[in-house]
This record gives structure tokens, C-alpha cells and sequence, in this order.
């Protein structure tokens, strides 16, 4: 297993083996049953291209109310728990006794991007966020701890997972675009990312 180091984000190639993403896959899809992805919609008023759906005490979102984490999903149910094996993941890389309570799932579409930005939403940021690719291979630009400036671009594949911890926490980053094609662990294409974040 080989870790790549980029501005400061730890790159873990292949963690997850193909039965092992299979496994994720098969948890992500229990928790999209009972939290159904959403379109989230930026406080400016713009739909993002990604959709959204969280599992744990609490669920990030996007609407003209602002970004926030929300105990309720958009249709007024708690989110579902954190499956134990994607927990595992967090458990394996940090070696924290504190946990995650949010695990964002995004789902891009072939022609879905997300723009640089940072995550800025939890109220600590000495924990680290650990961010897990399922799907086509994504092009992935990690920047620093100021908008604008020089970057670098890394493409992520099924079963990499990214820790941003430490200094490298607050920096920006983004998904340029998805390589459709480059995977068969969805059958309808695309790529599924989770985020794992200590919120409180
Ligand atoms: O999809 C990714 O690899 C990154 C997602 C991300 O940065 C986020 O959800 O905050
Ligand atoms: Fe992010």
C-alpha cells in the first residue's frame, strides 16, 4: 500500500481492495434506502452538480439558509447511523478515540464537479477529515490555505482514501472532473465520495 503525500493531504492508494469497496458500496446504498440523496442548492441560489446525503448525528447541507450541519434530513428524518465498517476506515487511518459524527455522501455524475473550497463547518479543526473515493476516478486539486495560488492535481481512484489533517486541514480543495469509464463498481457510472468529519 503506498501513501502519497500532497500539500499535507495523505493519500492512501487502494486501502479499500474490490471486495472491500463492494462492501462500502453495499453499506452506502442502506443508507441512501432511508436517506435518499438531494440536490443541495449553494445560499447564493446555484443547484450543486453533486448530490447529497449523510449518515450520523449530523448531516451537512447546502441551502439559502447557508452551509450547516442539520440533526434532520431535508425531509425531517434523523440521519441513519454510521455503518460500523466505514467507521472502521476512520478507526484504521486516525487511531482517534474520538469519532466522526458526520459521514457526507456525495455522488457525482460523470459531468458533476465540486469548486475549490475548504472545510470550514465543524468546530474544531485539530481533527482531521477522511475522505473516501467509490467509483470512476475523480480529478482531485488540493491548494492551500488561501484562496487563489498554486495548486496540484492528483487523480483518486476506487478504494483511495485521503486524510486532511494536521496543517493541511483548512486547505482548499476540489474536484476538477470525473473520468466516466474508469470504473465498474457502479453500474450506472459515476463516482460516490465520503467525508468523515468530527463536527461538535
Ligand atoms: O469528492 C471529493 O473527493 C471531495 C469532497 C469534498 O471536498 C467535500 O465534500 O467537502
Ligand atoms: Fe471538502
Amino acid at each position: 500500500m503506498t501513501i502519497l503525500r500532497l500539500r499535507g493531504f495523505e493519500i492512501h492508494k487502494g486501502l479499500l481492495d474490490p471486495a472491500g469497496q463492494r462492501a462500502v458500496l453495499d453499506d452506502v446504498r442502506a443508507v441512501v434506502k432511508s436517506a435518499p440523496f438531494f440536490r443541495p442548492v449553494t445560499p447564493g441560489g446555484q443547484k450543486m452538480s453533486v448530490r447529497m446525503t449523510s449518515a450520523g448525528k449530523y448531516g451537512w447541507m447546502t441551502d439559502s439558509k447557508g452551509y450547516r450541519y442539520a440533526e434532520a434530513h431535508p425531509d425531517g428524518q434523523v440521519w441513519p447511523a454510521i455503518p460500523d465498517r466505514i467507521m472502521a476506515i476512520w478507526d484504521q487511518l486516525t487511531g482517534l478515540e474520538r469519532k466522526p459524527e458526520c459521514c457526507l455522501i456525495n455522488y457525482y455524475a460523470v459531468d458533476a464537479k465540486m469548486g475549490m473550497h475548504q472545510d470550514r463547518d465543524e468546530a474544531d479543526f485539530r481533527w482531521p477529515v477522511v475522505s473516501v473515493s467509490l467509483g470512476d476516478e475523480a480529478l482531485f486539486r488540493i491548494g492551500g490555505q488561501k484562496r487563489g495560488g498554486k495548486t496540484d492535481s492528483v487523480w483518486l481512484q476506487s478504494g483511495d482514501v485521503v486524510v486532511m489533517g494536521g496543517e493541511a486541514r483548512l486547505n482548499h480543495h476540489g474536484v476538477d472532473r470525473i473520468r466516466a469509464g474508469s470504473s465498474k463498481l457502479l453500474p450506472k457510472g459515476g463516482r460516490i465520495n465520503l467525508t468523515m468529519r468530527v463536527v461538535d
